[in-house]
């Protein structure tokens, strides 16, 4: 695979996608923080927001949050008059930069956070009988709760909408038998049931470290 090297990443900044100027502030911001490589890339978080587009997404989920990068880009994508994203972190501390750039990028009536275990924060909105209402959702949090949180989404994205799971190559680990970590099992598991599930079309984008997207039939 093609290693994207500091030129050829700037390169692809340069002439392959938008970042409006307040999402580089915040990435920019998170790159200075001990946690940067939590972040979505520019180019990943890029791709959401042209999916969203394609989709024609109005509401959507973001779970895990960290400072906001992912939730942020999406919501550019969404239309003004009613987008709407609902997005979960357990971090009062990220929850407390991702808000000060959501505001300065204006986008703060469309992007609603709730702090707290996101499992929690997600089942209140089925409680509310949101179920079907959402277009899509990025699962983004811990790793071995990916599966409660796909079987969540999967009730609250209509057909047709779209779930996107990253990290589910965790660094190449899932491919080494050897590897036995948590997170390696819990992802190798759920992307094998992903793709057994008669419920869902999927396929797995081998960029940054894996980007599942599934669509639910
Ligand atoms: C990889 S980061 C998310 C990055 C973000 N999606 C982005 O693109 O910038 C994972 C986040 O999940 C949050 N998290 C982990 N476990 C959680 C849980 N059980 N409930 C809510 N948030 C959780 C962490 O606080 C962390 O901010």
């Amino acid at each position: 695979m093609l290693e994207l090297s500091d030129a050829l990443a700037a390169y692809v900044r340069e002439v392959g996608i938008v970042e409006p100027r307040p999402l580089a502030a915040l990435r920019e911001e998170t790159e200075r923080m001990e946690n940067a490589h939590w972040a979505s890339s520019a180019e990943q978080a890029a791709l959401l927001g042209f999916l969203a587009r394609l989709i024609g997404a109005r509401r959507t989920l973001d779970i895990g949050t960290f400072t906001g990068y992912s939730a942020l880009a999406v919501a550019y994508a969404l239309p003004p008059e009613d987008g709407e994203v609902r997005a979960f972190d357990d971090s009062p501390a990220f929850a407390e930069i991702a808000r000060r750039h959501w505001n300065a990028a204006g986008m703060s009536e469309r992007i609603h956070l709730h702090v707290g275990p996101a499992s929690d924060g997600v089942d209140v909105l089925i409680a509310e009988g949101r179920a079907g209402d959402f277009d899509m959702a990025f699962i983004d949090a811990d790793k071995p709760a990916y599966d409660g949180y796909y079987e969540q989404t999967l009730q609250l994205v209509r057909p047709g909408g779209l779930i996107a799971l990253d990290n589910v190559l965790w660094r190449g680990t899932v491919a080494d038998p050897a590897s036995t970590g948590e997170n390696t099992v819990a992802l190798r598991a759920l992307t094998r049931k992903i793709q057994d599930d008669a419920r869902v079309d999927a396929c797995l984008l081998p960029i940054r470290d894996g980007l599942l997207l599934v669509r639910r039939r």
